[in-house]
């Protein structure tokens, strides 16, 4: 039976109901300073905490309710004899109802410019404390962080003057998560400028929504997102129209932002199963979307589509009529929202900040018992070598560092074929280099002469050089680092193709 609550909350959103509520129940009400203080004005009679442990709220009121008179109250076993002869002993009555939420860490740490002194203040001492104890005796004791939470539990109490212990069960594990992430915040919070490796990983995710499903339908799903404004990401996006996105479409827009983050001029990509099927850099974005549809207009269908441009009327009307999952840009023109508006299923999402490539970041991967986690792959060449006798000019260099911004993007082995800057074939996720080149050109619908190749890991043999050659490709770029690298170099230097080392591998896995 609930006899005694505490209350002591900074978010006070519905307390002055709830705790009316709990006073015309007959239950007794302790309260720290400012919420006792809100709950007399409302005509609630409410006890001051510091009256109950004989002890003043101090120290800026980093010490209100850290006494043992009221953690005995809270942690007590009401049905352990020696702990009731305990209370007894030291004058200690319990305490059956925590109502607690804590000092706006979060909200503190998001606001432009806040101090580390600032953030500090916002950590919740004495409130996770009672939140733990009281969450820990669940059997007894009832505990609410969530305002969300205060009508069940009266609801609850009208009925058989308690809550079900299957309710406190629910709510305290409600509290361990919401400790675990409060905690989780801070240490991520001060660990910002550290190693990111350290000895343990404690992330913490909030979810963004429940998906209809996951990879497949049979599979459950949902998206959670970091916390913080996560610039230039999915996260910050804001559909304006169509339907839900899906976990595959979350998962190819978040490849298509990524790729698309590596150039700087008006570029459209385009994405199927997280890789690029057709990628183009244009003098504006029209020019950009109609050469990466023109790369491969086969695959492009059922696509994810990324411009870090504007999308106007013109691109609006060619993109209409081609069918595509999604369409992500800083903005779209009125126009060009009109447009899309006759084909209501499809996705638009606004996002403002495209082209930002973000901070330090964990790139992370599930396996079987555990996580691989890496930083992520943000740089691109570590030093362009040309290594033949033959040189590239000025504007195949270009394409090739192009191509090689794509390829990193590709699943391994990959292979990407440029010319003009446009994606003219892609061969990804083959189990040898050779079967991805051939690959590229087997599904390729362009003449390949005189385009440019680029390769995310070293050519273990020749052979490539070879097929490229047969090709008409005149120039490669690739890392380097084989032990067959000379053999490579003496087939670019026979068939008369350049070829540009860049001492970094690009694998994606
Ligand atoms: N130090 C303590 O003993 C302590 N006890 C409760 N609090 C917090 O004080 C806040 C409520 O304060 P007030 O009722 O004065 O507005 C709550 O967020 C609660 O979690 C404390 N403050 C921080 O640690």
């Amino acid at each position: 039976m609930i006899k005694r609550a505490l209350i002591s909350v900074s978010d006070k959103t519905g307390i002055v109901d709830f705790a009316r509520d709990l006073a015309e129940l007959g239950i007794e009400i302790l309260s720290t300073g400012g919420t006792a203080k809100l709950l007399r004005d409302a005509g609630i009679k409410a006890i001051d905490v510091a009256d109950v442990t004989g002890f003043p709220e101090c120290l800026d009121g980093r010490v209100k309710t850290l006494h043992p008179v009221i953690h005995g109250g809270i942690l007590a076993i009401r049905d352990r004899e020696e702990h009731q002869k305990t209370l007894e002993e030291l004058k200690i009555t319990t305490i059956d109802l925590v109502v607690i939420n804590l000092y706006p860490f979060k909200e503190t740490i998001l606001k432009e410019g806040v101090t580390l002194e600032e953030a500090i203040e916002n950590i919740d001492i004495g409130g996770p404390t009672m939140l733990r104890s009281a969450a820990k005796n669940h059997k007894f004791v009832t505990v609410v962080t969530d305002p969300e939470d205060y009508k069940k539990v009266v609801e609850e109490i009208k009925v058989q003057a308690d809550t079900t212990l299957k309710t406190r069960y629910d709510l305290a594990l409600k509290v361990f998560q919401h400790t675990s992430h409060y905690d989780a915040l801070i240490a991520s919070y001060l660990g910002k400028d550290k190693d990111i490796l350290r000895e343990t990983l404690t992330l913490t995710y909030e979810k963004v929504q429940d998906l209809r499903y996951g990879e497949n339908p049979h599979q459950q799903a949902a998206f959670y997102r970091e916390v913080g404004p996560q610039r230039g990401t999915l996260v910050e996006g804001i559909q304006l129209q169509g339907k839900e996105l899906s976990f595959n479409n979350i998962n190819d827009a978040n490849g298509a932002l990524e790729l698309l983050k590596e150039f700087d001029e008006p570029t459209v990509v385009a994405i199927k199963h997280t890789n690029p099927c057709g990628v183009a850099s244009g003098i504006n974005i029209d020019e950009a979307y109609s050469k990466a549809f023109e790369a491969d207009p086969l695959s492009i269908f059922g696509g994810i589509v990324a411009s870090n441009d504007v999308i106007g009327e013109k691109t609006a009307e060619r993109m209409k009529d081609v069918f595509l999952e999604v369409i992500i840009a800083p903005d779209f023109t009125k126009e060009a929202l009109e447009i899309f508006s006759e084909k209501q299923n499809l996705r638009l999402i606004k996002l403002p900040h495209i082209k930002a490539r973000g901070e330090k970041a964990l790139d992370i991967k599930k396996v079987g018992g555990g996580i691989l986690v890496q930083d992520t792959n943000k740089a691109l060449i570590e030093e362009l070598k040309v290594v033949t006798e033959a040189k590239p000019t000025k504007s195949q260099l270009e394409d090739l560092i192009f191509a090689f911004k794509i390829v990193k993007h590709v699943k391994s082995n990959a292979i990407v074929l440029v010319k003009d800057k446009q994606t003219l074939a892609v061969g990804p996720g083959q189990t040898s280099r050779i079967w991805a080149l051939k690959n590229a050109i087997k599904n390729s619908q362009h003449i390949l002469r005189g385009s440019v190749l680029a390769s995310d890991a070293f050519f273990p043999f020749s052979d490539c050089v070879e097929e490229a050659a047969k090709e008409g490709i005149t120039t490669i770029i690739q890392p380097g680092g084989s032990l067959k690298d000379k053999e490579s170099i003496q087939a670019c230097n026979e068939k008369g193709i350049s070829m540009v080392f860049t001492g970094m591998r690009h694998f994606k896995h």
